[in-house]
């Protein structure tokens, strides 16, 4: 047997659950599916997104083979009159960063959000047309995750009626704004404003970045790219700039002002919109990521799981084929938890994507008071599901060996361009601290006002803190009650004792300081009680297809034991389970196991993933590893030649005992 198809025809055969009914459920409804299927094969279909040889090309090359995409795809949206949603699929199955990303996930939002109604009027069909090409530009060399400490000054001139915007220092260059190196024509620069002397907060600005007709930069404006970034291929598609203002003026109807205004005699004025709102982008865009986490994560799963039961190792008897690798007990503990979280990260990001429709639609209307909640979920679900991802991408190369390693696995390319999430829209660690500073404020008002929303679990506080987990068998695990009150009970006790530590302190800045690292494990495992939550939620509502909601609940006992069992510590060091209970949770994970076993090929084909998207050979859908890798490694460019350049130059000569007569 040369390639595993007969193996992924087998396996798909032991399936015990209707695969085309996992597949609505994984897109959310037969529409949305039917949707995403059309888009993907639309782009599968056309040439001109190959994208298998990306990682091969030089940068100029790559940078302009991206942006013949960008146009190919406008085009298409134009001629088949895509919807918004459909153009957005469609960006999406292309797989590319590009500046569209940063024009329709940051710079739109952030005059929808930001802007006054005049403003919007005048931007926003610019930028639906694509006619201005916006990008999104805060972070400087010197400051990022301290939106407050960024140094880009922005002073009103009362005699022009204009800002004056300014790079004062090196470190106040701006540093990674994508789009901006090359494309963009405009971007929403955050700056401090300052009037008369006085400062008056960080605020967005739309400052016109390049001339429309001939694309060369503004007088005043400095920008090129920051250079080459991890990985082949990658996230290099990407023009991430740098840009240094030398008193650039714009007039003053360009300060995005819904949040607060400066009037014609240079007054600020604070309208009742929470200073939060200048975040929103970042809000919304968090919100993004933890929807398109579950995408990434269960595109790597898709190509180890594949190619787990096409890998044969040891364990040949009479000649006999070896042990396909997805039966070993090892292979499975680490991969089964990463399918389940793919599926776990799915659901939590389409509850997710309705909390921000909601808490959207209440700040148009001026209700802000769900957006701290908002806040701290799209933060510490960005973190948890991003460094979740980025680990689990990394485990899928190690559970594919060497194979793994190779372009043409598809991995490697992925991880490259994946990692960055970890720290673009908040570093994950700040954004704990977030998610902490929201806890810490919600355990200390638990006497006199009922939390709410995510953190409502602690209301039963007392039972919370004093009673323990009654499990006396593996059996007794599969029960949703028991293992959300788990999660519950061992998150409420952790945020508490960090409450009651904080207590202590004199000066609470200092003790969040002190007990920061304390206070990331509590608010991890505050996400982990959403997620887990979500998903028992999901499993509420009426799933149909044979057997699509049973093998649901498997994964979702694998999802939550599987955190159990590497969380353990946390679990017994606050006393709510037994080693014991611990060791029951373990056993029944292996159960678990087994039964994912001979459905995990269905469970990934459920993904619905093309071959395009994942662009491997291990994760081929029919399985024709070896063959496939043996002809790509042939068709590499490198191969062209027997003899590669250099070799009669460097390594004949040495051969030959000539190396000191050589010219090297
Ligand atoms: C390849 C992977 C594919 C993923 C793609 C998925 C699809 C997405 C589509 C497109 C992607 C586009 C590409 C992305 C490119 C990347 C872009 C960027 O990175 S843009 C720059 C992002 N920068 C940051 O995220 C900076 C992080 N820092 C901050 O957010 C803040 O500075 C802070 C750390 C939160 C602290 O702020 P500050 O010092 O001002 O405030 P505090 O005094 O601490 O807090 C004041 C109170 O305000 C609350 N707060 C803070 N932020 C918010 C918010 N956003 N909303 C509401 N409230 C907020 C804070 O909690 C404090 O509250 P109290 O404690 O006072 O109650
Ligand atoms: C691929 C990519 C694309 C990007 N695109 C854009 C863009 O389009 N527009 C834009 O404006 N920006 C963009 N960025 C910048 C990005 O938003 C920032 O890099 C990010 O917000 C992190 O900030 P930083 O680089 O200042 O990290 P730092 O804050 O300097 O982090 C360095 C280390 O310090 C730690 N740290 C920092 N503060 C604290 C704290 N208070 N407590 C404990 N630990 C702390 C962090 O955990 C981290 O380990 C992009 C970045 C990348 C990588």
């Amino acid at each position: 047997m040369e390639g595993g198809v007969d193996y992924l025809i087998d396996e798909r055969k032991k399936a015990q659950f209707d695969v085309e009914a996992m597949k609505v459920a994984w897109a959310g409804s037969r529409q949305a599916f039917e949707l995403s299927d059309r888009i993907a094969k639309l782009v599968a279909n056309d040439p001109i997104f190959e994208k298998f040889s990306r990682p091969m090309l030089g940068r100029k090359e790559l940078f302009k083979n991206s942006l013949r995409k960008v146009a190919h795809a406008w085009k298409l949206i134009i001629d088949l009159r895509l919807s918004e949603e459909e153009a957005k699929l469609l960006r999406h199955y292309i797989d590319e960063p590009a500046y569209t990303d940063l024009q329709w996930e940051m710079f739109i939002p952030a005059i929808e959000g930001q802007g006054t109604e005049e403003q919007k009027r005048k931007w926003l069909p610019l930028a639906r047309k694509m006619q201005v090409i916006g990008s999104y530009a805060q972070t400087e060399l010197g400051h990022g995750s301290n939106v407050q400490g960024l140094e880009t000054t922005a002073t009103f001139d009362p005699q022009t009626d204009e800002f004056v915007i300014h790079s004062p220092t090196l470190t106040s260059s701006k540093w990674w704004p994508g789009g901006t190196a090359k494309v963009s024509t405009h971007a929403i620069v955050y700056a401090r404003l300052i009037l008369d002397g006085q400062f008056h907060g960080v605020h967005g600005f739309i400052v016109q970045l390049r001339n429309l007709e001939n694309h060369t930069p503004l007088p005043g404006i400095t920008v090129g790219d920051i250079g080459m970034k991890f990985g082949n291929g990658a996230y290099n598609t990407m023009d991430n700039g740098v840009i240094r203002f030398n008193h650039v003026h714009i007039p003053r109807n360009q300060m995005l002002m819904r949040v607060s205004q400066v009037t014609r005699e240079g007054k600020f004025v604070q309208s009742d919109v929470p200073r939060q709102l200048l975040y929103g982008t970042m809000v919304y865009v968090r919100q993004k990521i933890v929807a398109d986490a579950s995408k990434a994560l269960s595109r790597a799963v898709c190509i180890a799981t594949r190619y787990s039961a096409v890998r044969r190792q040891f364990g040949s008897r009479n000649g006999g084929p070896e042990i396909q690798v997805i039966d070993y007990k090892t292979q499975q503990s680490r991969l089964f938890p990463l399918l389940a979280s793919a599926y776990a990260f799915r659901f939590v990001g389409e509850w997710l994507k309705w909390l921000y429709t909601d808490v959207k639609q209440r700040l148009e209307a001026n209700d802000f008071s769900t957006l701290p909640e908002a806040h701290a979920c799209t933060a510490g679900l960005k973190s948890l599901t991003t460094s979740a991802t980025a680990d689990g991408i990394e485990e899928c190369r190690k559970l594919c060996g060497g194979h793994g390693y190779l372009v043409s696995s598809g991995i490697p390319e992925l991880f490259a361009t994946y990692v960055p999430a970890c720290t673009f829209e908040g570093d994950n660690v700040v954004m704990m601290l977030q998610v902490a500073r929201f806890l810490v404020k919600t355990v200390s008002e638990l006497g006199y006002k009922q939390p709410v929303g995510t953190t409502a679990y602690m209301r039963r506080v007392t039972a919370l803190m004093q009673s323990n987990c009654a499990v006396r068998t593996a059996e007794e695990w599969l029960n949703p009650g028991v293992v959300v009150e788990a999660f519950e009970a061992r998150s409420t006790r952790m945020a508490v004792a960090c409450g009651q530590r904080l207590a202590k302190f004199e000066n609470p800045e200092e003790g969040f300081a002190e007990l920061s690292a304390d206070l990331v494990e509590a608010s991890l495992a505050h996400c982990q009680v959403i997620v887990v939550s979500k998903f028992v939620e999901k499993l509420q509502q009426e799933i149909p297809g044979k057997g699509v909601k049973r093998l649901l609940e498997v994964l979702f006992y694998v999802y939550a034991l599987f955190l159990l069992h590497k969380h353990q510590g946390d679990f017994l060091a606050t006393g709510y389970l037994t080693p014991k209970q611990a060791s029951l949770a373990n056993d029944q994970l292996r159960i678990l196991y087994s039964k994912v076993r001979p459905n995990a090929i269905a469970l990934v084909d459920s993904f619905n993933h093309t071959d395009h998207l994942l662009s491997s050979i291990l994760g081929r859908y029919d399985g024709n590893v070896y063959p496939k890798l043996y002809e790509a490694a042939f068709n590499d460019p490198f191969n062209d030649s027997d003899i590669a350049d250099g070799i009669h130059q460097y390594v004949q000569p040495m051969l030959r005992q000539e190396l000191h007569s050589a010219k090297l």
